[in-house]
């Protein structure tokens, strides 16, 4: 089964909505998302909705290749990625870049 949703920090909320932030990476326990399909996003902190994204692609990448590209689509600088990866997933350095659309916008 492909997954159905995804949770991210708070604080990349803003990025995501603006359409700054247009990739994630994630470990092996959430690479399981299916081109094309439609992804809910909560907070990881509250579990609440902010919108709705469309996966684009799923590619496994090692640490040591991550590329001011990829941070470009973080909307951060190389150094600042490896760092918050570095925290999240330490030593692991098998990794998934998942590149997705914002397809619905918070409704205020
Ligand atoms: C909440 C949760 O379960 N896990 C994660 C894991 C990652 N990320 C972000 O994806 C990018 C690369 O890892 C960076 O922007 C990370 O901060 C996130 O927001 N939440």
């Amino acid at each position: 089964m492909s997954l159905t949703a995804i949770t991210f920090f708070e604080r990349f909320e803003a990025d995501i909505l603006s359409g700054k932030k247009t990739l994630t990476i994630r470990d092996d326990t959430e690479k399981d998302f299916l081109p094309g399909s439609i992804v809910q996003v909560s907070t990881y902190e509250q579990n609440r909705w902010f919108c709705v994204l469309k996966i684009e692609s799923v590619e496994a990448i090692l640490f040591s290749d991550l590329s001011d590209i990829h941070a470009k689509q973080e909307n951060m600088t190389l150094s600042a990625l490896k760092n918050v990866i570095k925290e999240i997933y330490p030593s692991i350095s098998h990794l998934y870049v998942i590149s997705y659309k914002l397809i619905k916008e918070k409704v205020l």
